[in-house]
């Protein structure tokens, strides 16, 4: 019998997905997988045409592969594995992270778990800011993460930008979106997430199907299977797909967040995903979240918004939209959408 400890069932130990573990077939086949013909776009960001093309991806799928990302490849490497160090710690070297007093950063289950009567085949690091990965990292596995901090948010600015350019707007219609153009006060968190090797993959789920809720998540994968995948619904004509989000040298995976979906009034599209496990590759993900400072409300950009409806919803801040999502979780953007006029 794997080791159990008081509240956490040892993934890595495992010969098979406990009743705890184990997924109802119907959860996880709600829509068929795609075959190879769906294609995420592949989007160079340094392209001169790059606004357009990463517009053009965010409205139809919610997300894209970002090639000349400019983000340091060792750099990435020297994550990755910081994360393989600290998830190979002992369980319960881990647990003494365990997010405490309400806070959300520390290891354990993502914060969506909740949500679901089983368990996902996955622990993970949550990390509010820089100083939570210090405080929670540092007596398990020291790694100075500044500059994979200060990286992905001037990326971050860049995509933030190329977007608010793919939108047509000028300065003064960028209205309160305008301290944001660089994204320099924004607020931003990471997940590391790791999906161990599962000996009965077709009974688990490594990440239950979610939107994220910030303005964009900027992910690495670690190289092998894959497993993430997003939700494809492109019109009425066939059912929505899952589509496999499969590793890609030198991309990053860039998705569409609650928030922005918000604040571009309903154009760019936050993308439904979720990631799978498999019996030979233990894999690793490394997700950046950048949205609003905490204070600041999001709402529909005045610009996009019809005149006769309308904007599509009301303003929230991110605290507030991540509180709406803790009581309602799949329903918190329907939550703050002004009522459909007729
Ligand atoms: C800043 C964030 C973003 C969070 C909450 C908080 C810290 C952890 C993030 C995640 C990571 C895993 C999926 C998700 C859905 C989850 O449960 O926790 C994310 C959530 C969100 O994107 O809303
Ligand atoms: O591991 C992945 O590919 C997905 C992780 C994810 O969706 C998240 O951390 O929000
Ligand atoms: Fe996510």
């Amino acid at each position: 019998m794997p080791s159990l400890s008081k509240e956490h069932f040892d993934l890595y130990s495992a010969f098979h997905v406990p009743e705890t573990h184990a997924w109802s077939s119907s959860h996880l086949h709600d829509h068929p997988i795609a075959g190879d013909g769906a294609t995420i776009p592949v989007i160079d960001i340094s392209d001169p045409d790059a606004a357009s093309m990463v517009g053009g991806a965010c409205r139809s799928w919610g997300v894209f592969y970002a090639t000349s990302h400019g983000i340091p490849a060792d750099l990435l490497h020297q994550v990755e594995s910081h994360a393989r160090r600290l998830f190979s710690l002992p369980l319960h070297r881990k647990l003494q992270t365990a997010p405490r007093d309400g806070s959300l950063s520390g290891y354990g289950r993502p914060p969506i778990s909740a949500f679901f009567p089983k368990l996902m085949w996955s622990e993970g690091f949550t990390l509010a800011g820089h100083d939570d990965h210090l405080a929670v990292t540092s007596q398990l596995s020291p790694f100075d993460s500044l500059s994979f901090w200060k990286e992905m948010k001037k990326l971050a600015g860049r995509l933030f930008r190329l977007l608010i350019i793919s939108l047509g707007l000028d300065e003064e219609e960028m209205g309160q979106v305008g301290p944001l153009k660089e994204l320099s006060q924004a607020a931003d968190a990471i997940q590391l997430n790791s999906y161990p090797t599962c000996p009965e993959p077709e009974r688990a789920i490594g990440m239950a199907a979610h939107t994220d809720s910030a303005f964009l998540t900027v992910l690495h994968q670690t190289d092998g299977a894959g497993g993430l995948q997003v939700l494809r619904d492109q019109d009425e004509s066939e059912s929505a797909r899952w589509v496999d989000v499969l590793p890609r040298p030198d991309c990053l995976v860039v998705n569409v967040g609650d928030l922005l979906h918000i604040l571009s009034n309903g154009r760019f599209k936050s993308v439904r995903h979720r990631a799978v496990v498999n019996r030979a590759d233990h894999r690793i993900s490394a997700a950046y979240f950048i949205g609003p400072p905490a204070h600041m409300k999001v709402g529909s950009i005045t610009k996009l918004v019809d005149m006769r409806t309308g904007p599509m919803y009301r303003p929230v801040t991110w605290p507030e939209y991540l509180g709406i999502r803790t009581r309602l979780f799949d329903k918190a953007l329907d939550s703050v959408k002004f009522q459909e006029k007729n």
